[in-house]
Protein backbone atom coordinates (compact mmCIF):
# COMPACT_ATOMS: atom_id res chain seq x y z
CA UNK A 1 0.00 0.00 0.00
CA UNK A 2 0.79 3.57 -1.02
CA UNK A 3 1.59 5.63 2.19
CA UNK A 4 1.61 9.61 1.73
CA UNK A 5 1.46 12.30 3.49
CA UNK A 6 2.08 16.07 3.57
CA UNK A 7 5.67 16.08 3.45
CA UNK A 8 5.87 13.89 0.11
CA UNK A 9 4.03 16.62 -1.86
CA UNK A 10 6.81 17.78 -4.14
CA UNK A 11 8.84 20.34 -4.69
CA UNK A 12 6.16 22.94 -6.06
CA UNK A 13 8.64 26.17 -6.85
CA UNK A 14 7.76 28.30 -9.92
CA UNK A 15 4.23 26.35 -10.06
CA UNK A 16 1.02 28.31 -9.56
CA UNK A 17 -2.47 26.24 -7.70
CA UNK A 18 -5.93 27.90 -8.09
CA UNK A 19 -8.03 26.36 -4.86
CA UNK A 20 -11.44 27.07 -4.22
CA UNK A 21 -13.08 27.81 -0.89
CA UNK A 22 -9.23 28.22 0.20
CA UNK A 23 -10.07 30.26 3.33
CA UNK A 24 -11.40 27.07 5.47
CA UNK A 25 -11.32 23.24 5.74
CA UNK A 26 -9.72 21.57 3.51
CA UNK A 27 -9.21 23.58 0.78
CA UNK A 28 -7.38 25.58 3.45
CA UNK A 29 -5.18 22.76 4.84
CA UNK A 30 -4.44 21.93 1.07
CA UNK A 31 -3.49 25.66 0.37
CA UNK A 32 -1.10 25.41 3.23
CA UNK A 33 0.56 21.95 2.12
CA UNK A 34 1.02 23.62 -1.25
CA UNK A 35 2.31 26.96 0.07
CA UNK A 36 4.72 25.08 2.08
CA UNK A 37 6.04 23.46 -0.39
CA UNK A 38 7.32 26.81 -2.46
CA UNK A 39 3.80 26.57 -4.53
CA UNK A 40 2.07 29.72 -5.71
CA UNK A 41 -1.61 29.88 -4.07
CA UNK A 42 -4.29 31.43 -5.10
CA UNK A 43 -7.07 31.66 -2.64
CA UNK A 44 -10.16 32.46 -4.60
CA UNK A 45 -12.87 32.94 -2.08
CA UNK A 46 -16.42 33.75 -1.84
CA UNK A 47 -15.62 36.45 0.78
CA UNK A 48 -12.10 38.45 0.41
CA UNK A 49 -12.08 39.29 4.42
CA UNK A 50 -12.21 36.02 5.21
CA UNK A 51 -9.58 35.30 2.41
CA UNK A 52 -7.27 37.67 3.53
CA UNK A 53 -7.92 36.13 7.66
CA UNK A 54 -6.83 32.87 5.89
CA UNK A 55 -4.08 34.07 4.37
CA UNK A 56 -2.79 36.38 6.88
CA UNK A 57 -2.11 32.77 8.59
CA UNK A 58 -0.63 30.63 6.09
CA UNK A 59 3.20 30.79 5.09
CA UNK A 60 4.03 31.12 1.65
CA UNK A 61 3.54 32.69 -1.51
CA UNK A 62 -0.26 33.64 -1.12
CA UNK A 63 -3.04 35.52 -3.36
CA UNK A 64 -6.42 36.36 -2.78
CA UNK A 65 -8.78 36.64 -5.20
CA UNK A 66 -12.97 36.88 -5.30
CA UNK A 67 -14.71 34.06 -6.22
CA UNK A 68 -18.83 33.23 -6.07
CA UNK A 69 -19.04 29.92 -7.25
CA UNK A 70 -22.77 30.87 -7.14
CA UNK A 71 -22.89 33.83 -9.94
CA UNK A 72 -21.83 32.96 -13.29
CA UNK A 73 -20.98 36.69 -13.58
CA UNK A 74 -18.12 36.25 -10.97
CA UNK A 75 -16.72 33.17 -12.60
CA UNK A 76 -16.38 35.23 -15.33
CA UNK A 77 -14.70 38.21 -13.79
CA UNK A 78 -12.31 35.60 -12.08
CA UNK A 79 -11.44 33.67 -15.46
CA UNK A 80 -10.69 36.98 -17.20
CA UNK A 81 -8.42 38.36 -14.55
CA UNK A 82 -6.84 35.73 -14.30
CA UNK A 83 -4.49 36.10 -17.49
CA UNK A 84 -1.11 33.88 -16.24
CA UNK A 85 -0.79 29.78 -16.19
CA UNK A 86 -2.17 27.81 -14.15
CA UNK A 87 -0.40 24.76 -13.04
CA UNK A 88 -3.17 23.13 -10.54
CA UNK A 89 -6.84 24.35 -10.67
CA UNK A 90 -8.46 22.41 -7.18
CA UNK A 91 -11.99 22.69 -7.39
CA UNK A 92 -12.83 22.32 -3.57
CA UNK A 93 -15.38 24.75 -2.62
CA UNK A 94 -18.66 23.27 -1.76
CA UNK A 95 -21.88 24.14 0.13
CA UNK A 96 -23.60 20.87 1.98
CA UNK A 97 -27.73 20.65 3.00
CA UNK A 98 -28.66 23.93 2.97
CA UNK A 99 -32.30 25.36 3.14
CA UNK A 100 -33.53 25.02 -0.52
CA UNK A 101 -31.81 28.66 -2.21
CA UNK A 102 -30.87 29.47 -5.67
CA UNK A 103 -27.68 30.96 -6.99
CA UNK A 104 -27.97 34.15 -8.95
CA UNK A 105 -28.23 32.67 -12.23
CA UNK A 106 -31.41 30.49 -10.74
CA UNK A 107 -29.90 26.79 -10.09
CA UNK A 108 -30.34 25.05 -7.01
CA UNK A 109 -27.56 26.29 -4.91
CA UNK A 110 -25.64 22.59 -4.03
CA UNK A 111 -26.18 21.76 -8.13
CA UNK A 112 -24.82 25.54 -8.72
CA UNK A 113 -22.25 26.04 -7.09
CA UNK A 114 -20.78 22.37 -6.24
CA UNK A 115 -20.95 21.99 -9.99
CA UNK A 116 -22.03 24.05 -12.49
CA UNK A 117 -19.31 27.19 -10.78
CA UNK A 118 -17.05 24.87 -11.26
CA UNK A 119 -17.72 23.61 -14.45
CA UNK A 120 -17.53 27.13 -16.04
CA UNK A 121 -14.73 27.96 -13.78
CA UNK A 122 -12.76 24.93 -15.27
CA UNK A 123 -13.15 25.83 -18.90
CA UNK A 124 -12.83 29.18 -19.00
CA UNK A 125 -9.48 28.95 -17.01
CA UNK A 126 -8.62 25.38 -19.64
CA UNK A 127 -6.55 27.23 -22.02
CA UNK A 128 -3.87 28.24 -19.30
CA UNK A 129 -4.07 24.90 -17.12
CA UNK A 130 -0.85 23.15 -17.70
CA UNK A 131 -0.98 20.41 -15.17
CA UNK A 132 -4.66 19.29 -14.11
CA UNK A 133 -7.76 19.78 -12.60
CA UNK A 134 -8.64 18.45 -8.93
CA UNK A 135 -12.29 18.29 -8.57
CA UNK A 136 -13.29 17.25 -4.69
CA UNK A 137 -16.58 14.70 -4.27
CA UNK A 138 -17.53 12.94 -1.59
CA UNK A 139 -18.70 9.47 -0.43
CA UNK A 140 -22.13 10.94 -0.77
CA UNK A 141 -22.06 10.53 -4.38
CA UNK A 142 -23.01 7.15 -4.11
CA UNK A 143 -26.31 7.74 -3.25
CA UNK A 144 -27.00 10.96 -5.85
CA UNK A 145 -28.29 10.35 -9.29
CA UNK A 146 -28.77 13.39 -11.86
CA UNK A 147 -32.24 14.05 -12.55
CA UNK A 148 -32.34 15.14 -15.70
CA UNK A 149 -35.91 16.45 -15.94
CA UNK A 150 -35.91 18.29 -12.68
CA UNK A 151 -31.76 19.09 -12.23
CA UNK A 152 -32.62 22.43 -10.00
CA UNK A 153 -35.69 20.91 -8.07
CA UNK A 154 -38.13 23.16 -9.34
CA UNK A 155 -40.82 20.46 -9.64
CA UNK A 156 -40.41 17.76 -6.96
CA UNK A 157 -40.23 18.84 -3.00
CA UNK A 158 -36.72 19.58 -1.87
CA UNK A 159 -34.63 16.99 -0.71
CA UNK A 160 -31.01 18.88 0.29
CA UNK A 161 -29.45 15.55 1.06
CA UNK A 162 -30.34 14.04 -2.06
CA UNK A 163 -29.40 17.41 -3.59
CA UNK A 164 -26.18 17.65 -2.39
CA UNK A 165 -25.55 13.58 -3.67
CA UNK A 166 -26.91 14.74 -6.68
CA UNK A 167 -24.23 17.95 -6.51
CA UNK A 168 -21.37 15.04 -5.82
CA UNK A 169 -21.74 12.57 -8.53
CA UNK A 170 -22.30 15.57 -10.73
CA UNK A 171 -18.27 16.15 -9.43
CA UNK A 172 -17.58 12.70 -10.61
CA UNK A 173 -19.00 12.72 -13.94
CA UNK A 174 -17.51 15.99 -14.80
CA UNK A 175 -14.27 14.38 -13.90
CA UNK A 176 -14.34 11.64 -16.51
CA UNK A 177 -15.73 13.85 -19.15
CA UNK A 178 -13.00 16.09 -18.73
CA UNK A 179 -10.44 13.80 -18.88
CA UNK A 180 -12.09 12.33 -22.13
CA UNK A 181 -12.42 15.81 -23.97
CA UNK A 182 -8.72 16.44 -22.84
CA UNK A 183 -7.79 13.07 -24.23
CA UNK A 184 -9.53 13.57 -27.62
CA UNK A 185 -7.94 16.95 -28.10
CA UNK A 186 -4.58 15.06 -27.40
CA UNK A 187 -4.09 17.20 -24.33
CA UNK A 188 -1.17 15.92 -21.81
CA UNK A 189 -3.79 17.41 -18.50
CA UNK A 190 -5.36 15.58 -16.46
CA UNK A 191 -8.29 15.42 -14.34
CA UNK A 192 -8.66 14.07 -11.01
CA UNK A 193 -11.44 13.59 -8.28
CA UNK A 194 -10.88 13.27 -4.26
CA UNK A 195 -13.14 12.54 -1.24
CA UNK A 196 -11.99 13.24 2.20
CA UNK A 197 -13.85 10.60 4.23
CA UNK A 198 -15.49 12.74 6.83
CA UNK A 199 -13.29 15.90 8.42
CA UNK A 200 -14.47 18.02 11.05
CA UNK A 201 -14.99 21.49 9.02
CA UNK A 202 -17.59 23.87 8.56
CA UNK A 203 -19.52 21.91 6.24
CA UNK A 204 -21.05 20.61 9.29
CA UNK A 205 -21.43 23.60 11.03
CA UNK A 206 -24.71 23.66 13.25
CA UNK A 207 -27.55 24.99 11.21
CA UNK A 208 -30.76 25.67 13.73
CA UNK A 209 -33.34 24.72 10.96
CA UNK A 210 -32.29 21.50 11.10
CA UNK A 211 -31.74 20.45 14.65
CA UNK A 212 -31.61 16.77 14.68
CA UNK A 213 -29.68 16.32 11.74
CA UNK A 214 -27.29 18.16 12.43
CA UNK A 215 -27.01 16.64 15.78
CA UNK A 216 -26.70 13.56 14.70
CA UNK A 217 -23.83 14.81 12.46
CA UNK A 218 -21.90 16.41 14.59
CA UNK A 219 -22.07 13.49 16.94
CA UNK A 220 -20.68 11.37 14.24
CA UNK A 221 -18.46 14.37 13.25
CA UNK A 222 -17.07 14.01 16.82
CA UNK A 223 -16.41 10.24 16.56
CA UNK A 224 -15.13 9.71 13.42
CA UNK A 225 -14.06 12.82 11.63
CA UNK A 226 -10.25 13.49 10.95
CA UNK A 227 -8.75 17.13 11.27
CA UNK A 228 -8.62 19.15 8.31
CA UNK A 229 -4.95 18.50 7.74
CA UNK A 230 -5.86 14.52 7.19
CA UNK A 231 -8.92 15.27 5.04
CA UNK A 232 -6.76 17.34 2.96
CA UNK A 233 -4.79 14.36 1.98
CA UNK A 234 -6.67 12.92 -0.57
CA UNK A 235 -6.96 16.32 -2.75
CA UNK A 236 -2.98 16.78 -2.14
CA UNK A 237 -2.47 13.25 -3.23
CA UNK A 238 -4.75 13.81 -6.29
CA UNK A 239 -3.28 17.28 -7.10
CA UNK A 240 -0.04 15.49 -6.95
CA UNK A 241 0.65 11.88 -7.25
CA UNK A 242 1.51 10.09 -10.31
CA UNK A 243 -1.61 8.74 -11.45
CA UNK A 244 -3.84 8.55 -14.48
CA UNK A 245 -6.70 10.89 -15.53
CA UNK A 246 -9.80 10.30 -14.11
CA UNK A 247 -8.35 8.31 -10.85
CA UNK A 248 -10.43 9.10 -7.82
CA UNK A 249 -8.50 9.08 -4.74
CA UNK A 250 -9.64 8.75 -1.05
CA UNK A 251 -8.42 8.16 2.85
CA UNK A 252 -8.03 4.25 3.25
CA UNK A 253 -8.52 4.30 7.05
CA UNK A 254 -11.06 3.38 9.33
CA UNK A 255 -14.80 4.04 8.11
CA UNK A 256 -12.59 5.19 4.96
CA UNK A 257 -11.50 7.97 7.42
CA UNK A 258 -7.67 8.78 8.52
CA UNK A 259 -4.54 6.81 7.20
CA UNK A 260 -2.87 7.25 4.06
CA UNK A 261 -4.99 8.35 0.44
CA UNK A 262 -5.11 5.55 -2.46
CA UNK A 263 -7.11 5.47 -5.23
CA UNK A 264 -10.63 4.35 -4.52
CA UNK A 265 -14.27 3.48 -6.16
CA UNK A 266 -17.03 5.12 -7.30
CA UNK A 267 -20.62 3.81 -7.85
CA UNK A 268 -22.04 2.43 -10.96
CA UNK A 269 -23.68 5.74 -11.67
CA UNK A 270 -20.35 7.45 -11.13
CA UNK A 271 -18.91 5.09 -14.07
CA UNK A 272 -21.54 6.10 -16.33
CA UNK A 273 -20.31 7.28 -19.30
CA UNK A 274 -23.28 8.52 -21.44
CA UNK A 275 -24.77 10.06 -17.96
CA UNK A 276 -21.60 12.37 -17.92
CA UNK A 277 -21.94 12.72 -21.41
CA UNK A 278 -25.60 14.28 -21.47
CA UNK A 279 -24.67 16.43 -18.02
CA UNK A 280 -21.72 17.96 -19.39
CA UNK A 281 -23.76 18.85 -22.68
CA UNK A 282 -27.18 20.06 -20.22
CA UNK A 283 -23.63 21.92 -18.00
CA UNK A 284 -22.41 23.67 -21.47
CA UNK A 285 -25.98 24.76 -22.23
CA UNK A 286 -27.04 26.18 -18.38
CA UNK A 287 -24.01 27.66 -18.24
CA UNK A 288 -23.00 29.43 -21.74
CA UNK A 289 -19.93 27.95 -20.99
CA UNK A 290 -18.17 25.45 -23.10
CA UNK A 291 -15.00 23.47 -23.87
CA UNK A 292 -12.36 25.89 -24.99
CA UNK A 293 -12.07 25.81 -28.64
CA UNK A 294 -8.97 27.65 -28.52
CA UNK A 295 -5.78 25.48 -28.60
CA UNK A 296 -4.44 23.67 -25.13
CA UNK A 297 -1.43 22.72 -24.24
CA UNK A 298 -0.78 19.44 -26.26
CA UNK A 299 1.65 16.24 -25.81
N1 LIG B 1 -15.93 17.78 5.52
C1 LIG B 1 -16.30 16.59 5.08
O1 LIG B 1 -16.50 15.63 5.84
C2 LIG B 1 -16.50 16.38 3.61
C3 LIG B 1 -16.91 15.11 3.18
C4 LIG B 1 -17.05 14.89 1.82
C5 LIG B 1 -16.78 15.89 0.91
N2 LIG B 1 -16.41 17.11 1.35
C6 LIG B 1 -16.15 18.15 0.35
O2 LIG B 1 -14.97 18.86 0.66
C7 LIG B 1 -15.02 20.16 0.09
C8 LIG B 1 -14.54 21.19 1.09
O3 LIG B 1 -15.45 21.25 2.16
P1 LIG B 1 -14.99 21.45 3.67
O4 LIG B 1 -15.39 20.24 4.40
O5 LIG B 1 -13.60 21.91 3.74
O6 LIG B 1 -16.04 22.58 4.12
P2 LIG B 1 -15.85 24.11 4.50
O7 LIG B 1 -17.24 24.60 4.73
O8 LIG B 1 -14.86 24.25 5.59
O9 LIG B 1 -15.26 24.73 3.17
C9 LIG B 1 -16.06 24.99 2.05
C10 LIG B 1 -15.50 26.19 1.33
O10 LIG B 1 -16.30 26.45 0.19
C11 LIG B 1 -16.53 27.83 0.12
N3 LIG B 1 -17.71 28.16 -0.66
C12 LIG B 1 -19.00 27.83 -0.42
N4 LIG B 1 -19.80 28.42 -1.32
C13 LIG B 1 -19.00 29.13 -2.16
C14 LIG B 1 -19.24 29.95 -3.28
N5 LIG B 1 -20.48 30.22 -3.71
N6 LIG B 1 -18.19 30.51 -3.90
C15 LIG B 1 -16.93 30.30 -3.47
N7 LIG B 1 -16.64 29.53 -2.39
C16 LIG B 1 -17.67 28.96 -1.75
C17 LIG B 1 -16.66 28.26 1.57
O11 LIG B 1 -16.54 29.66 1.71
C18 LIG B 1 -15.52 27.48 2.18
O12 LIG B 1 -14.31 28.16 2.01
C19 LIG B 1 -16.47 20.36 -0.38
O13 LIG B 1 -16.52 20.21 -1.79
C20 LIG B 1 -17.21 19.22 0.29
O14 LIG B 1 -18.35 18.81 -0.44
C21 LIG B 1 -16.25 17.39 2.68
Amino acid sequence: MTTFSASDVPSMTGRTVVVTGANSGIGRAAARALAARDARVVFAVRDLEKGREAAAATTGHIEVRQLDLADLSSVRAFAEDFTEPVDVLINNAGVMIPPLSRTADGFELQFGTNHLGHFALTNLLLPRIRERVVTVSSNGHKVGSIDFDDLNWERKPYRAMAAYAQSKLANLLFTSALQRRLAQVGSPLIATAAHPGMAATNLLKFDGRRRVRHLVQKAAAGLFAQGDDDGALPTLYAAVARIPGDSYAGPSGFLEGRGSPKLVGRSAKARDAEVAHRLWEVSEELTGVVFPRRPLQTA
